[in-house]
């Protein structure tokens, strides 16, 4: 069981600096996964804690120890990549067998380790095939094998699952999450940019932007309470919609006021300074639905845009002077034309406050 510390982990490169002061505490046998935007640094602090890129600043502690200077194979870790990098001319029996061969184990040891691997990920009946005659997510088990057979005590994901077509990707996706019940205490880190992966499969997200941490928390917590702005639209598809309002009513609730002129009350306390000022309303498009006929609604506005998926239609509607659309995610096939005036709402109790790009948190 190890745990994995991160104090003000840094990486440049020559001057440009790519992450900087990433404290994160990931207890052993947590299963954390790191999301954010392309470029944000994902991929280089995972390699940091594996091992393959160069610690610039702070220290890592693997297990209790710090291992900012100790090799890869020293670490106690297993990485599982994007390109599964299978030997072509191996079995998956000798793909899997290889780092243990390396390490010199004893044949009953090495074949003990193959065949529960195998087990775990249902390969016992490939395992004499090579790779070219596996499919693309067989693939990927081969490779998550190679790294279960060595035993470490933090499996490293990146991206694992980018290179398979959608259907796979699901499949894949669920057996990960087995992997986690099936190999207990065992730490995880994984880097995705596919949310349903980091909402599916985390205890706990690590959502990174512009080289830092914007916020650590369970998936319904990031989605429930975003501490800021670029959490709020990073997580959810599609985005929350951020409204501009001036706060025109503070203290245990809050007011708000759309440049149209609804008027809603949040039930998020706000502090007297506030008042007169402009802030956001965050509205999630699966929140919104039609008004009442007669009750007051908070968005009146035609249609521009309606997709229809099926089980939800999804609705974009410009209020009148706003650049930005608004997007509903309603039930059903909702009977909507575009150039329809909509008029829609929300629950209160579902809406969120953003003052200069921080959230105004719940009361
Ligand atoms: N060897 C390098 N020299 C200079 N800059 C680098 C180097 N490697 C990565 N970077 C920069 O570091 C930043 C972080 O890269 P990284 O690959 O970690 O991002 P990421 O979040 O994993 O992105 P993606 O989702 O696109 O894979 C990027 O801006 C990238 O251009």
């Amino acid at each position: 069981m190890a745990g994995v510390e991160l104090q003000g982990i840094g990486k440049s490169y020559g001057e440009v600096a790519v992450l900087q002061g990433i404290d994160l505490s990931i207890a052993a046998g947590e299963f954390v996964v790191f999301v954010g935007p392309s470029g944000c640094g994902k991929s280089t602090l995972l390699r940091m804690i594996a091992g393959l890129e160069r610690i610039t600043a702070g220290t890592l502690h693997i297990d209790g120890q710090v291992v900012n200077d100790v090799p890869p194979a020293q670490r106690g870790i297993a990485m599982v990549f994007q390109s599964y990098a299978l030997y072509p001319h191996m079995t998956v029996r000798e793909n899997m067998e290889f780092a243990l061969k390396i390490a010199r184990k004893s044949k009953a040891e090495i074949a003990a380790a193959v065949d529960n691997a195998a087990r775990i990920l249902q390969l016992t009946p490939y395992l004499d095939r090579l790779p070219k005659a596996l499919s693309g997510g067989q693939r990927q088990r081969v490779a998550i094998g190679r790294a279960i057979v060595r035993d470490p005590k933090v499996f490293l994901f990146d991206e694992p699952l980018s290179n398979l077509d959608a259907a796979l990707r699901v499949a894949t996706r669920i057996e990960i999450a087995q992997l986690k019940e099936r190999l207990p205490g065992r730490t995880m880190i994984y880097v995705t940019h596919d949310q349903i992966e980091a909402m599916t499969l985390a205890d706990r997200i690590v959502v990174l932007n512009a080289g830092g941490i914007a916020q650590v928390g369970t998936p319904l917590d990031l989605y429930d309470r975003p501490d800021n702005e670029f959490v709020a639209q990073f997580i959810g598809s599609p985005a929350m919609n951020l409204l501009p309002a001036t706060l025109v009513g503070t203290g245990a609730t809050s007011r708000v006021q759309l440049p149209g002129g609804a008027e809603v009350t949040v039930p998020i306390a706000t502090a007297a300074a506030l008042q007169g000022q402009v802030v956001k309303l965050g509205v999630r498009p699966e929140h919104l639905d039609f008004a009442a006929p007669g009750a007051p609604a908070l968005i009146e506005a035609p249609v521009e845009v309606a997709e229809k998926l099926g089980d939800v239609t999804v609705v974009y509607v410009t209020m009148p002077g706003e650049a930005e659309a608004v997007i509903a995610k309603l039930p059903g096939t909702a009977p909507v034309a575009r150039g329809a005036v909509l008029r829609l709402t929300a629950d209160p109790a579902r809406m969120h406050l953003f003052y200069a790009g921080k959230s105004l948190r719940r009361g």
